[in-house]
């Protein structure tokens, strides 16, 4: 099986100023999870492994990038499933450490469980000897301008209106034929304390089944949540729909049903994939047959090859 790894960088607008260091970081994160499938490595090593290089970068939101809450605090949300057994691991409300997606690992592969979140997380993450670092340590000086402009134009979200900001992404086909994704994020600014997205939720933020594919979701999480936009993307490919419709069908609902906008990464079991999404802009990198192709906005795509 010809392996196949692609990556998000959140569905939202991109500005000008970003936009290169944007595409650098998605390439990258492409590049270093693909390296891992060429290696005969695991569908589940290189979604984490793509998603803590996005993790490690302060342009996407998700590990030392994340955007604050209402306190001016980082809460991060992360999950991870493993299509060859449908095993998943999750948490949420995370604080003060680097890799979020390698916590939801661990839940997924040290614990009777899928989903731990705040306290216990951080005293399993303890137990694990998950390094803490200090809470400041993953607060940008750019995240705390944004909290301040966030609070001061502070209207009611409206669902329809862009999501703020890339969560990460991805999903991979090993050459086994098993898949995997992975889904991290310091969720909405200015949330409430404590509030949970669609990221750590299987089905929501993600999905994964070697027996039709993975998909990694970004995009506004309460409609995210509301219409399981993950798994209903995976049910349509069960009734026989293709990468491309099924993501259409799905995003096209969330819009249509709930005025949710969003985007998705999709690999089927056969290796077809597709980058979609309903906002302005969505940097993704996908890579297969040792090319990369990878884009920001609508109709923008580039291939190059891969060494
Ligand atoms: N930008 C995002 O994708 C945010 C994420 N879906 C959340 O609502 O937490």
């Amino acid at each position: 099986m010809n392996p196949v790894l692609v990556v998000h960088g959140g569905a939202g607008p991109v500005s000008e100023d970003v936009k290169e260091r944007v595409r650098q970081g998605i390439i990258r994160a492409a590049t270093v999870g693909y390296g891992i499938l060429r290696e005969g490595g695991s569908a589940v090593d290189a979604v984490e492994g793509a998603v803590v290089t996005l993790e490690d970068d302060p342009e996407f939101n998700a590990g030392c990038g994340s955007v604050l809450n209402t306190n001016g605090e980082v809460e991060m949300d992360a999950s991870i499933m493993d299509g060859k057994d449908l095993s998943t691991g999750a948490v949420s409300a995370v604080r003060g450490i680097a890799n979020p997606i390698k916590l939801a690992r661990l839940v997924m592969e040290k614990t009777p469980h899928c989903f731990l979140t705040h306290h216990g997380a951080a005293q399993f993450a303890a137990a694990m000897g998950v390094p803490e670092i200090p809470a400041e340590k993953l607060i940008t000086e750019r995240n705390k301008k944004r909290l301040e402009k966030e609070k001061q134009e502070k209207e009611a979200q409206e669902t329809d209106s862009e999501p703020n900001l890339g969560t990460v992404g991805a999903v991979a086909l090993d050459c086994k034929g098993n898949v995997a994704y992975a889904t991290s994020t310091g969720g909405i600014i200015n949330r409430m304390v404590g509030r949970v997205g669609d990221s750590p939720c299987v089905g929501s933020g993600g999905y994964a089944d070697s027996n039709i594919g993975a998909i990694s979701t970004t995009g506004h999480g309460e409609s995210i949540l509301k219409v399981n936009l993950a798994r209903l993307t995976l049910f349509h490919m069960q009734q026989g729909k293709t990468v491309e419709e099924a993501a259409d069908l799905s995003l096209g609902y969330m819009k249509s049903r709930v005025k949710g906008l969003g985007g998705l990464i999709l690999v089927s079991k056969t290796g077809d994939w597709v980058a979609k999404w309903t906002t302005t802009s969505m940097p993704w990198a996908a890579a297969k047959d040792d090319k990369l192709h990878f884009g920001i906005d609508p109709g923008e795509t580039t291939v190059t090859d891969l060494a």
